[in-house]
Formats: C-alpha cells, sequence, structure tokens
C-alpha cells in the first residue's frame, strides 16, 4: 500500500506485531470514538491500518475515495473476507452477494420499492399498526408506567415491515427477533475478533442456536407465501406482476417471481427483512433521545407541525404528499441530523478484486480491505464545520428565495454516506426517510417525552452520553427507558 511511492501513515500507538488490533477488540463504541479520533488528527487522508487476522488495510474519510469505492462496485466487492465472517447469518442474500447473485435480488427488491408501493406503506398500512404502538405509549402514559421507547419502535418496523413485505403479522416479540438481535451482535464481533472461531468453538452453542431460529423463520417466511400463491389458483408470473393488488406486489412475490432457488429466497427475505428493520427502528430511537436531550428542536417541530396543518386537533392529516421533505423540511432535517451523529450501519468495509489507484494516489494491492466509518465522517469538522459536535438541524435547511420555503440540503451520498451510494445504494432510503418523518411527526405532536437518566446521574448533571451496544448495527444500549405523557391541545399551544 502505497502513496506517490511512499508507506501511508499509520494511526498514533499503531504495535509492531498487533497493529491496530487493540482497538479491535474494546467494544464497538470505543472503536467507533477511535475512528474519530484518527479522523481528526488526519482530516481527508487515508491511513494504513493491520489488524492481526485482517487483509492488509486502509481507511478512508475523503468523498473522493468514498465515491471511488462505491461506484466501482465491480473492483470492490463484499469478498470472502466478509462472506465468511457473516454467512451463518445472511447466507446469500443480497447482504452478502456479489455479481449475478446480487443482481437478481437488487431487481427483484425495486419492483416493491415503487412509488405506488411507497404511498400504500405510508398511507394503508402504516396507520394501523401505528395506532397500536400509540394505544401503548397512552397505556404508559396513563399509568405513569416507563416505557423504553427502543423496544416500542422496534416492534413498530418489525410490524411494518413483516407486513408490507411478506403479509405477515410480525410482532418483535416472536422469538425470531430476539435470535436475530443476539446473532447480530456476535456477527459484529466476528469482525472485531481475531480468535472469533476459537471463542465460537468453545461458546458457540447459543450463537448456532440463534441462526437457526433466524433460517427456520426465513424458510417459514418462503413456506407461507408459495402457499398463498398456490392457494390464489397458481398465478403465472406475469399475472403476479401484472396484478396490482397490495398483496401481490409485496416484497416475497417479487423475490419468488425472481429466483428459482428456495433457499436464495429464503436469505433474500431475512437479509431485506433485517436490512429494514434495525435500521429504522434505531434511527427513529436515537432521533427521539436527541429531542428529548434538545427540547428546543422538538419545540421547532412543533411549530412547523401547528403552522403546516392549521387547526389540526389531535390527528394531523398525514398522507404520501405531506410527510415529504418539502412539506416539513425542519422534522426532515431533524432526522437527517441525529443519522449524521447516529448512522445505523456506522462502519463499512469492501475488498478490492484487483489492484487499484485512488482518486488521492493511494495504490492498493489485490485482496486488500477499505473501511470507512460512516460514524466519523458524520463528525468530520473537515465537511461540517468547527461546530460538528453540535446538533444543529438548521445547518440542513437551505433559505429558499423571496418568499419561497425553506428547503432541505441535499448532501452528496460520498460525503454523508449513511444510505451507501452507487449502485448498491440502500433500497430502502426512501421508505426510511418517510417513515422517518411520519413517525416523528405523529409522536412529537401527541406526546412529551421524559428520558429516565441511569442511577449514577445526579440532579442538575449533565447526564452521559448513551453509547451503542456491540452489533453489526447500532442498537442503543440498555434501551431508551422514558416516561411519556400525551399533550391535549392546550399544552402544545402553549409551547
Ligand atoms: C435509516 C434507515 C436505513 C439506513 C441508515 C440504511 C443504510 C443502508 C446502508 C449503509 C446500506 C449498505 C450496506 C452494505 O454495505 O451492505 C444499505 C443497504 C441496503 N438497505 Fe438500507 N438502510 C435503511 C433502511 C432500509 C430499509 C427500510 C430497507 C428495506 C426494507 C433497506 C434495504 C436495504 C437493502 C436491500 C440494502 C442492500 C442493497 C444492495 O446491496 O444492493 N434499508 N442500507
Amino acid at each position: 500500500i502505497r502513496r506517490n511511492g511512499k508507506r501511508l501513515p499509520r494511526p498514533p500507538g499503531t504495535l509492531p506485531l498487533a497493529g491496530n488490533g487493540i482497538w479491535f477488540l474494546q467494544p464497538r463504541h470505543k472503536l467507533l470514538d477511535w475512528f474519530v479520533h484518527c479522523e481528526r488528527l488526519v482530516g481527508f487522508s487515508t491511513f494504513e491500518i493491520s489488524v492481526p487476522s485482517l487483509p492488509p488495510g486502509i481507511v478512508i474519510n475523503d468523498p473522493a475515495n468514498v465515491e471511488h469505492v462505491l461506484k466501482n462496485n465491480d473492483i470492490f466487492i463484499k469478498g470472502e473476507f466478509f462472506r465468511i465472517r457473516s454467512w451463518d447469518l445472511f447466507g446469500s442474500g443480497i447482504i452478502n452477494a456479489d455479481g449475478e447473485l446480487w443482481k437478481t435480488q437488487r431487481k427483484a427488491g425495486l419492483r416493491f420499492f415503487s412509488n405506488a408501493n411507497l404511498k400504500t406503506f405510508i398511507e394503508d398500512v402504516l396507520p394501523p399498526i401505528l395506532a397500536d404502538t400509540e394505544e401503548s405509549l397512552d397505556d404508559a402514559s396513563r399509568r405513569g408506567n416507563v416505557i423504553d421507547l427502543q423496544t416500542v419502535l422496534l416492534d413498530l418496523t418489525t410490524r411494518l415491515m413483516g407486513n408490507m413485505a411478506y403479509d405477515m403479522d410480525m410482532p418483535a416479540s416472536l422469538p425470531f427477533s430476539k435470535s436475530f438481535d443476539f446473532a447480530s451482535g456476535a456477527t459484529g464481533e466476528r469482525f472485531q475478533n481475531p480468535f472469533w472461531k476459537l471463542k465460537e468453538f468453545l461458546l458457540g452453542a447459543s450463537l448456532r442456536r440463534a441462526v437457526l431460529d433466524v433460517k427456520t423463520f426465513g424458510n417459514r417466511i418462503v413456506f407461507e407465501a408459495s402457499q398463498k400463491r398456490e392457494d390464489k389458483g397458481g398465478m403465472s408470473k406475469k399475472d403476479t406482476v401484472e396484478n396490482s393488488d397490495l398483496l401481490q406486489n409485496n416484497l416475497i412475490n417479487s423475490l419468488l417471481d425472481h429466483i428459482d432457488d428456495q433457499q436464495v429466497v429464503a436469505d433474500a427475505a431475512m437479509n431485506y427483512l433485517s436490512a429494514g428493520i434495525d435500521t429504522t427502528a434505531q434511527s427513529l430511537t436515537w432521533t427521539l433521545y436527541l429531542l428529548m436531550r434538545h427540547p428546543d428542536a422538538q419545540e421547532k417541530i412543533l411549530s412547523e407541525l401547528r403552522s403546516t396543518f392549521v387547526g389540526a386537533e389531535d390527528e394531523l392529516s398525514l398522507s404520501f404528499d405531506t410527510v415529504q421533505t418539502s412539506y416539513l423540511p425542519y422534522t426532515a432535517a431533524v432526522f437527517n441530523e441525529s443519522l449524521r451523529f447516529y448512522p445505523p450501519v456506522p462502519i463499512e468495509l469492501k475488498e478490492s478484486t484487483v489492484e487499484t489507484t485512488f482518486p488521492d494516489g493511494t495504490w492498493l494491492p489485490k485482496g486488500s480491505v477499505v473501511m470507512w466509518a460512516t460514524w466519523a465522517m458524520g463528525r468530520s469538522k473537515t465537511t461540517w464545520g468547527d461546530d460538528a459536535d453540535e446538533f444543529r438541524p438548521e445547518r440542513w435547511l437551505v433559505a429558499g428565495d423571496e418568499g419561497e420555503p425553506l428547503t432541505v440540503k441535499t448532501m452528496s451520498a460520498f460525503a454523508f454516506p449513511v444510505f451507501n451510494g452507487g449502485p448498491r445504494a440502500c433500497l430502502g432510503k426512501k421508505m426510511a426517510e418517510l417513515l422517518g418523518v411520519r413517525v416523528l411527526a405523529s409522536l412529537i405532536w401527541k406526546y412529551d417525552f421524559a428520558e429516565v437518566y441511569d442511577k449514577e446521574t445526579t440532579p442538575g448533571e449533565t447526564p452521559k452520553e448513551r453509547r451503542s451496544q456491540n452489533s453489526l448495527t447500532l442498537p442503543m444500549e440498555g434501551g431508551l427507558p422514558c416516561y411519556i405523557r400525551r399533550r391535549d391541545s392546550r399544552a402544545r399551544e402553549s409551547l
């Protein structure tokens, strides 16, 4: 690995044999802080890292380098390094797949994320499920009980995805959900711990059980969907594509239409589910956490809702059109700003299939690993300015010309790669953004949330920043316990 004929810089504290391995053995939240520390030292400069058991690797922070990786998905693939570690959980599903296997699953997914389906999602699928969520929040409000918002939101997104993608009722209390959570934590550890194989040989029984649960559930989704198709009279492929009723446009039908191998369909189904459930629940959890710590932003959301839906009482008329960012720019800006601080996929990694030279001149041999920490890029002072550590949704707002409304700034996907970019950009981005605005608007309109601090926080003291749990994504460690109060319209007006 060279740049202009010279070796790349290495992070301070790199050891002769262990390299940077010590950092990778730490809990993941410490590793994330280390990436921020390194980015603050070198800015956009690429640096080399070495971790025992990992192929030679670099860390990139420069958006031009991220663009080079994301746009060239034939050069930079998931690769064996990724696949070996995540095979048990993701199998041949889209998250793990490269080449033709990936292309087929992507094509099947594209049909599902059509605008018509997104409208159905926001206007038909979401309201009754969100009403159930609100019922449990109302109950906690009446009784004065503490409720864990992370669990509530995970149940919401699990049911939404289950219903929308697979036409199944899928509460998060199903054993599969707990097993998936456990397996995701253990899979994440495989990327950090060079001794994972030994550890799992000795202590891996619970992981094996969890993976079996996840696989069984994937097979059940395929079995039930195939039954339904048969019950509908063995529709031909052509019929199912043209049938516009929601059931036939769901994801599992699209997967069954495009893929012949049932095991691949089951893996694909589980992959889509896992890509959609945790990420959306976590993004909402961190956003509500940030709003509790920034009541001024909460008030600005309320003020935006009051001025947009003039005279609204308890229910806002939130349709597909009114949850677009152009309609509620401040609420959308809050969601973006939360994603900047807490990206649900905080670290990305790709493997090079051939030698390649990056825009900054870094030359990388075949079989190397490229990493970038979206977590650190979101906190980069080079990209976001000196106030990068401040929660300031206004940074996303662009003033319109005279009399024109505010709009939300579009950041390049390579400078803000929260949803990835290029040919493998997140397929659920639009769905997640609409869901984010829709759920935030409803919940902030109806409820006042108060965080329950941990026992060590003394009154008047600033509570510690919450941290994430080891995982492939970004669950909040210990959940988000809080008290809830239902707002009545008078309380809303007086704010
Ligand atoms: C805030 C919410 C979300 C975030 C931050 C997010 C982020 C990402 C990221 C970073 C990737 C690339 C991961 C990789 O390198 O493998 C990705 C891929 C993907 N996401 Fe999302 N995602 C979100 C929601 C969703 C939803 C709701 C769905 C669908 C139900 C979804 C479906 C997918 C799929 C299918 C891929 C794989 C794309 C491919 O490899 O071609 N995501 N997402």
